[in-house]
């Protein structure tokens, strides 16, 4: 039904927001016939110092949030999104699986001063709660993407001001998502958007009109090559597959069934033909994207073994 991204600082409150939306939300739930489900660093049992201490821990972090929220939209469900999502190539990528599923979309803001949440992370250390290091809080802030809502992936932007008046200031931006979120479409007011996964808009974000066809091509490649391996192997030791001359490794020690396989390409299908803010281009031909494919199995699997 939808997916809302919490956005904001380390420490600006979006926990305590998400918290908020998610109860608000749940007094809907039977009557709207829908559940609301939230997805954040805790549900993983991941530090929170450990996650943001280098980039290929906070790859892997956004990596299996990302996948959780692949997992989890459809349309009877409000997936709430709770976590920094500061780069915003990442919210345009969590967007694209909104608008796959066809469902809302929105983003919350938590728009606290930084020397607030500097604070707030002070005062968990007073009382003894996990709090982010210093050299942590510093880096995180810097490299904080401010939404626009402009963009689509940050629109409609609902801005919490924390400072103003306390929790007790979110409500009303609170029950305007609400209202978004959970009102009844009307195509004449056209006030509530639903994004409209199209094959069009997917094909357009190729540079090539035959890119799409070729990922298509290629990743099916991989994935028969792991499927007749593991056949081979019949069920014994794995110890890498290898999916062709010049090519990385597939590095798995388990068997991944098909279905797992047939989920993890269509991801990569959609998030590669739709990376441009990402900054890296669609691969250009076959032989590049099967290494992206492999490197992105690599990646997932590990995570979620
Ligand atoms: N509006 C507010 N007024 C007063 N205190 C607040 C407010 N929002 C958050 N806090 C305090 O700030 C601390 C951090 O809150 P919260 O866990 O919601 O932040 P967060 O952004 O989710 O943190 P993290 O970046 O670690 O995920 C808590 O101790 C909370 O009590």
């Amino acid at each position: 039904m939808a997916l809302v991204v919490i956005c904001g600082q380390p420490c600006s409150g979006k926990s305590t927001a998400a918290t908020n939306l998610a109860e608000a939300l749940k007094q809907f739930e039977s009557s709207s016939k829908f559940n609301v489900n939230t997805i954040d660093e805790a549900s993983f049992h991941l530090d929170r110092n450990q996650n943001y201490a280098n980039m290929p821990a906070e790859k892997n972090l956004r990596g299996v949030l990302r996948s959780q929220v692949d997992r989890s939209v459809s349309k009877d469900k409000i997936v709430i999104v709770d976590s920094l999502n500061s780069i915003k190539g990442y919210r345009y990528e969590l967007w694209c699986l909104a608008r796959a599923t066809g469902i809302r979309y929105c983003v919350v803001f938590c728009n606290a001063e930084e020397t607030q949440c500097r604070e707030w992370n002070q005062q968990r250390r007073i009382k003894g709660e996990a709090a982010y290091d210093e050299a942590i809080f510093d880096d995180l802030a810097r490299r904080f993407e401010r939404p626009d809502q402009k963009n689509r992936w940050d629109s409609p932007l609902f801005e919490l001001s924390p400072l103003s008046n306390g929790i007790e200031s979110y409500s009303d931006v609170i029950s305007d998502a609400v209202y978004y979120l959970t009102k009844e479409v009307d195509s004449k007011t056209r006030d509530v958007r639903i994004l409209q996964p199209t094959i069009a808009t997917q094909s357009a974000k190729f540079s090539e009109a035959n890119s799409l066809y070729e990922l298509d091509r290629a990743t099916q490649e991989v994935i028969s090559v792991i499927v007749e391996a593991q056949s081979r192997a019949a069920g014994g030791p794995l110890n890498g597959i290898s999916i062709g001359q010049g090519l990385p490794n597939l590095d798995v020690s388990r068997s991944v069934g098909l279905p797992e396989l047939r989920r993890l390409r269509r991801t990569f299908i959609k998030l590669t033909g739709q990376t441009s803010l990402s900054g890296r281009p669609p691969p250009s031909d076959s032989e590049s994207a099967k290494r992206m494919f492999v490197d992105y199995l690599n990646r997932e699997l590990d995570t979620t073994a």
